[in-house]
């Protein structure tokens, strides 16, 4: 039996296939990009750098010598690799369980193929187990709260917590949802919010899911 642990490293392994040759690589956020972090300190002389979606990553890529690009400076960004907090079948998405969904999402949206990488705890039939991170205004946090509960949720402030462009994050629990681009346009059209962590527009390309019997890629 494999730990959680054995499969993120398994599938931040995988992906190295997907970085092609002097490439800028979109790097994502989380425990399962810091394995591919690692890897792709292995191959840094074959590529020219790395965007990064996070103040966390790029102290790491830092780190590892990586040298990391500003978004701004670079117009070709061939692959975003990323984890996610729940992916269902249609490669839709729920990120943002370290917070950093906005920045996720933007340099996603550069990039020409999102690679998603997940163990198979992630996979869902429905979205909306895990709480769906919401990065709202601080003054909007009381009005934004009202709105998503009219929406069914329940949202609940992240205590202590401050993202990197300086705001708050509502987690909306209780959410079952069916219907993800939906859900993503509703949300993100509340006066205050600055985008929610539905990776439902833009989903994945790949999925490299981590399972007991071996790495499956989905597309
Ligand atoms: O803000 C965090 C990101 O959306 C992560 O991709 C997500 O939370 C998954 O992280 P982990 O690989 O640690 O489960």
């Amino acid at each position: 039996m494999l730990t959680q642990n054995q499969l993120k490293l398994a599938v931040a392994q995988k992906a190295i296939e997907f970085v092609p040759d002097d490439a800028i690589v979109g790097v994502g956020t989380g425990s399962t990009v810091n394995l591919f972090i690692e890897e792709l300190s292995r191959i840094k002389g074959r590529i020219r750098g790395a965007v990064s979606s996070s103040e966390a990553s790029t102290e790491r890529l830092k780190a590892h010598h990586i040298p990391v690009f500003d978004l701004n400076a670079v117009d070709d960004v061939p692959v975003y690799i990323d984890g996610a907090d729940e992916i269902n079948h249609y490669l839709h998405m729920i990120k943002g369980g370290g917070g950093a969904l906005t920045r996720e999402k933007i340099v996603a949206a550069v990039a020409r193929e999102f690679i998603c990488i997940a163990d198979e705890t992630k996979y869902v039939s429905v979205l909306g187990q895990f709480p769906l991170p919401v990065e709202v205004i601080p003054m909007a946090r009381s009005h934004v709260a009202r709105e998503l509960v009219r929406l069914g949720g329940h949202p609940e402030m992240r205590h202590g917590f401050t993202t990197d462009n300086g705001n708050i994050i509502l987690d909306v629990h209780g959410l079952s949802i069916a219907k993800p681009v939906e859900m993503e346009e509703t949300i993100n059209q509340i006066a205050g919010v600055v985008t929610c962590g539905l990776f439902a527009r833009r989903r994945a390309d790949v999925l490299v899911l981590g399972r007991q019997n071996g790495v499956d890629v989905i597309r």
